[in-house]
């Protein structure tokens, strides 16, 4: 099988990025020109650090940017978008923004598996799940198709699969959760080492869900992976991840340990998102919706911060100044050294406390 992280590292700048995390993004900001002609940031001056062998969950309602972010670790960004600042550091790659033809080709499943929206829904109806492996094996210049083939049928049953009845399978002989699984096997089958999730669990039944979500979890321990799961759904990832960021108009407005988010989020937006989370609060009558709507592209805030239309914090300097994503000390009885980091003018005791 071709080498995706050798010939990679060897085509790409020097990495910064740590053997403790793989993926490291700086300043990052996508934009996209408006039907008016102007060309604004759906991801602004984003910082994301994946930690390795951690599952870190992308959180924040629709539009917030999610998506655009984590297309960006596969040196992607959907059309007609441009990347306007910053960089994407890959462990043993270097800056993937900065990858063209061969070098990025290895990258996309070599190092970074994607197992996109609905993508329970993008198998190839008139194909077997086998034929699809190959035509993905001779895209990417796999030279040993069977070693291929026998890799797919290891994951298929790490996940609970026949292996050789899924490959003989097409689409329509597999339940959603099945397809949600071979999406899951084909993101990994070129031996990525990190893997983005995104919805995951979106279209599935309850049960489904719960499968999945276990079999997510039991895969990245298996393998060793870096996980990125996105999602807008809290219940998600409340109890897979490890470290939780949460995305608003573009920005990450808070990120940290998911436990320590999850029992006293700092900022008012991951707060209001964890008390709208039934699943989270763990009582339906307690969960209350989000007022308000999250802002599209032409209507995020051009100054101050992004959520003071919908905060139950905002005072005067909201208006006028961005809040910056600042370290803090963390929980009040874990203080220092919890990685936690947070954009709000708010105290963090004042937003905890309330
Ligand atoms: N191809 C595109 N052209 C123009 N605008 C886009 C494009 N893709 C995304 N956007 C805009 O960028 C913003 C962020 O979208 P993105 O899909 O990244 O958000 P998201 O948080 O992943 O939401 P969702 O889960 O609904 O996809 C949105 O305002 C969206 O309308």
């Amino acid at each position: 099988m071709a080498s995706a992280a050798g010939s990679a590292a060897s085509a790409a700048s020097a990495a910064s990025a740590t053997p403790e995390t793989e993926v490291l993004v700086r300043d990052l900001t996508v934009c996209f020109r408006t039907d008016r002609g102007e060309e604004l940031p759906a991801v602004a001056h984003a910082d994301l650090t994946l930690q390795a062998g951690l599952i870190t969950g992308l959180v924040g309602e629709s539009g917030s940017g999610k998506s655009t972010l984590a297309l960006t670790l596969l040196g992607a960004v959907p059309s007609p978008g441009r990347i306007t600042s910053g960089s994407v550091q890959l462990t043993g790659i270097g800056d993937v923004t900065r990858l063209k033809g061969a070098a990025l080709r290895q990258v996309r499943g070599g190092k970074v598996g994607y197992v996109f929206q609905a993508s329970q829904n993008s198998l190839n109806p008139l194909k077997t799940v086998g034929k699809q492996l190959l035509d993905l094996g001779r895209a990417h210049d796999v030279e040993y198709l069977p070693g291929l083939v026998r890799r797919a049928r290891e994951l298929c049953e790490l996940m609970g699969m026949d292996g050789k009845r899924v490959l003989d399978s097409y689409q329509h002989e597999l339940s959603g959760g099945m397809r949600q699984r071979v999406g899951i096997v084909f993101a990994l089958v070129l031996n990525a080492r990190v893997l983005v999730l995104d919805e995951p669990t979106t279209a599935l039944d309850m049960l489904s869900q719960a499968a999945v979500l276990k079999i997510i979890g039991q895969v990245h321990k298996e393998i060793g992976l870096t996980t990125l799961i996105v999602t807008h759904d809290m219940g998600v990832v409340s109890e897979l991840a490890d470290r939780l960021a949460v995305m608003y108009g573009g920005r990450i407005v808070e990120d940290g340990p998911a436990e320590q988010l999850l029992r006293r989020p700092s900022h008012p937006y991951t707060r209001a998102l964890i008390n709208a989370t039934a699943r989270v609060t763990g009582d339906i009558s307690r969960a209350r919706a989000l007022p308000g709507r999250p802002p599209d592209l032409a209507s995020i805030p051009r100054q101050g911060c992004v959520f003071r239309q919908r905060c139950a914090f905002v005072m005067d300097q909201c208006a006028t100044e961005e809040p910056p994503l600042d370290a803090w000390g963390g929980d009040i009885d874990n203080a220092g050294g919890s990685g936690r980091r947070r954009a709000c003018h708010a105290t963090p005791e004042a937003v905890i406390g309330a």
